[in-house]
């Protein structure tokens, strides 16, 4: 069910210095931050041959990454997107194996203006997964 890997996400405590590190001391293409304010998070994308990572920085009060920060002080891999052909499919299949799906289970628009679900990292051996449909 699960195709390629979208990209794999890193929540940073400065946005801007880990940008302006993979730009310089890793040599890659990076994106200027962009706001998701329907997700909580600010993001920059460090393109790769084969995938992306996902800079990740909270965005207003009640970011989804706040806690993972706070505990994670300098910061860490947060999750790994995974491309699905069809999420409705995708979620129904997860739901009914007993996976949570986080939020209130309707897909979202993510940053690649595609349909994306997050689901919870206890059901997934601690890893928090997002679906994103291509
Ligand atoms: C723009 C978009 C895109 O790419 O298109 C994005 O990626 S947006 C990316 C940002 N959006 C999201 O992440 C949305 C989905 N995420 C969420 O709803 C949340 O982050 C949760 C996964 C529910 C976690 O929230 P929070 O940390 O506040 O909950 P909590 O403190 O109660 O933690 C519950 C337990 O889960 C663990 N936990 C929390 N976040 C984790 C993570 N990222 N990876 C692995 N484990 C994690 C905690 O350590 C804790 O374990 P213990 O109980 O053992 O201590
Ligand atoms: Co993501």
């Amino acid at each position: 069910m699960i195709g390629r890997l979208n990209h794999i996400a890193i929540a940073v405590p400065d946005l801007a210095k880990a940008a302006e590190l993979y730009r310089t001391v890793m040599g890659a293409k990076v994106s200027a931050p962009k706001a998701q304010p329907a997700h909580g998070v600010t993001v920059v994308f460090v393109e790769l041959p084969n995938t992306k990572i996902e800079l990740l920085h909270p965005l207003g009060e009640k970011s989804p990454i706040a806690n993972f920060l706070a505990r994670n002080a300098d910061g860490g891999i947060h999750h790994v997107c995974y491309e699905v052909e069809d999420i409705y499919a995708a979620r129904d299949k997860l739901k009914a194996g007993g996976a949570r799906v986080l939020g209130d289970g309707e897909p979202k628009i993510g940053a690649h203006d595609k349909p994306v679900l997050f689901l919870h990292p206890k059901d997934f051996t601690g890893t928090l997964i997002e679906l994103e449909q291509v």
